[in-house]
């Protein structure tokens, strides 16, 4: 069976999104996703000019070649751009094989370690009753696992927080933050450590105390902190029982999470901006993470994935892939087939997607019980609908830049 095309597909049902489309000369379609958030086109650049020309007449079953192909191949290796390209070839070529095998994903996987996969939401509100608000709503749904996001006294704009962003999709997703706004140029947010750190713990013992011991909660830093300061957030958040600590640090520094690890227990979970096994190699081996948040998205599909989570098994750590709405429902739905086959399988992030978006991608993965489980049908489970595609045209949209208060440009 041999790739006959390629095709790159750029929507914007709500958000934009790149999608893959190889069909081979058979006749049967499989689905990968590549979006890249703010940097949609470059990806989609990628696929166009230098990879599709490359797989027609490749055999579309083999996996493993066609990935290192691609990696060792191009000789310009790793970068979120090249791994996303990569891990649309890798995750269509996955759903043909699944859909020629007549098997669900996970099956090819190595079948169901477990009956669903554990996800958590996003809670956020800009003062303690939003907040609190958007807990119970969350709790109502079924979710188990919520993550916190609060606005900061003083601060206008905070990561995480719906409410204090118009760029939020629909009724639906009132508590969702989507950071990406359709604009010409990125919005820009003001920042203050020292109030931040004041302010997370008190957060976090309103929240227990309200909602009790049981549910899980997480709470993602988005690469703001000094080591130092990550290490004093996650001792003061010691007294309420994190499941994780998400991006404390920038991610190119690694060492940081040395310092982090030796002043704190709360779990840690970093890697929603590594794109390889590499970037992994010695928070992994030094133990000095718990969880790996790549997803298949970013991270070169789910052949590059799986082998990080098998490395990432040998030291007791596990999956937390990381599931925004920027990573499509073709995204998810793979996170979802992997995490149910992994034995290291963490958490899934689970971010509602917009019924736009729904629509357009028709995924058939089931949300009960706080957990995702994907349809028993063959491949990824995803009906993608190109002419609902075709109505949405991109749209540019930028991330946010942060700034300090005296107007230093800092990690956003
Ligand atoms: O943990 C997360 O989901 C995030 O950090 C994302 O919301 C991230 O900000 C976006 O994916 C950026 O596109």
């Amino acid at each position: 069976m041999l790739i006959e095309r390629a095709d790159v597909i750029v929507s914007s049902p709500g958000r934009n999104f790149v999608t893959l489309k190889i069909t081979t000369d058979d006749g049967v379609v499989g689905y990968g996703d590549g979006t890249l958030n703010g940097r949609e086109l470059a990806v989609a650049g990628y696929l166009t000019d230098h990879v599709a020309p490359l797989l027609a007449g490749r055999d579309a079953h083999a996996i493993e070649d066609t990935w290192q192909y691609l990696y060792r191949g191009g000789y310009w290796r790793r970068g979120p751009v090249t791994m996303a390209a990569i891990a649309a070839v890798d995750t269509a070529l996955w759903d043909i094989k699944a859909k020629v095998a007549g098997l669900p994903l996970y099956q090819l996987l190595g079948g169901a370690s477990r009956q669903r996969c554990m996800v958590y939401g996003h809670a956020s509100g800009k003062d303690i009753p939003e907040l609190f608000d958007s807990v119970r709503e969350h709790l109502e749904e079924g979710f188990r696992a919520i993550r916190i996001q609060t606005g900061v006294p003083g601060l206008d704009s905070v990561y995480g927080v719906a409410s204090s962003t118009a760029a939020s999709v629909g009724e639906d997703t009132r508590y969702d933050y989507e950071p990406a706004r359709r604009s010409a140029l990125p919005t820009e947010e003001a920042w203050d450590t020292r109030a931040y750190l004041r302010h997370v713990p008190s957060v976090f013992e309103a929240v227990r105390g309200e909602f009790g011991d049981e549910i899980a909660l997480l709470h993602d830093a988005h690469h703001r902190l000094t080591p130092i300061q990550a290490a004093k957030l996650g001792k003061s958040l010691e007294p309420y029982d994190l499941f994780w600590l998400e991006d404390v640090t920038p991610a190119e520094n690694q060492e940081a999470l040395r310092w982090v690890r030796h002043h704190t227990t709360t779990p840690l979970a970093i890697g929603e901006v590594f794109n390889t096994i590499w970037d992994y190699q010695h928070l992994i081996s030094e133990q000095l993470i718990d969880y790996v948040r790549s997803p298949i998205t970013h991270a070169g599909g789910i052949t590059s994935v799986r082998r990080i989570l098998d490395y990432a098994a040998l030291y007791q750590v596990k999956s937390g892939m990381h599931g925004p709405t920027d990573v499509s429902p073709i995204g998810l739905a793979a996170a979802v087939h992997l995490g149910l086959a992994v034995h290291n399988f963490g958490i899934q992030e689970y971010m509602v997607h917009s019924e736009q978006t729904r629509e357009v991608f028709g995924p058939t993965h089931e949300f009960a019980h706080g957990g995702l489980r994907p349809s028993e049908e063959p491949g990824l489970g995803i009906h993608f609908d190109e002419e609902l595609a075709a109505k949405y045209p991109y749209e540019r949209a930028y991330l946010p830049v942060n700034r300090l208060l005296d107007g230093t440009v800092h990690d956003w």
